[in-house]
């Protein structure tokens, strides 16, 4: 397995430029995505989590009334952000917005 490169500061602001969802916390980005029905945050966590089983990357997952957080950092590097973190809130963005476009359905 290769060695996680950590980004440069620079680079960690061009890449966060491009997924306006989300925002920096520390050695993390994270995103909310609200508001949510909670069956609908458990489907959207689910197909997040199964991307993630493919892609070998992982976010943390808060599901709350308050919607549901993704929270993402590259553990393999000692906690900091890595190309593959930006990699995965797109694929999450992408995700999203697929669920979103059946949210206006059901109780
Ligand atoms: C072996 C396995 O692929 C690694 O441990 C992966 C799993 N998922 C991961 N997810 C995240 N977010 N960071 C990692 O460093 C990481 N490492």
């Amino acid at each position: 397995m290769t060695v996680p490169v950590p980004l440069s500061e620079d680079e960690i602001a061009g890449l966060l430029a491009g997924l306006p969802l989300w925002e920096r916390q520390g050695d993390a980005i994270t995103r909310l995505v609200a508001p949510i029905r909670y069956h609908a945050g458990v489907a959207l966590i689910v197909h997040v989590a199964d991307i993630s089983r493919l892609t070998h990357h992982h976010a943390d997952i808060n599901l709350s009334f308050n919607g549901v957080r993704f929270t993402i950092t590259t553990h393999d590097a000692g906690g900091v952000l890595t190309e593959a973190d930006f990699e995965l809130a797109a694929r999450i963005d992408a995700i999203a917005a697929g669920h979103a476009a059946n949210w206006d359905i059901g109780a």
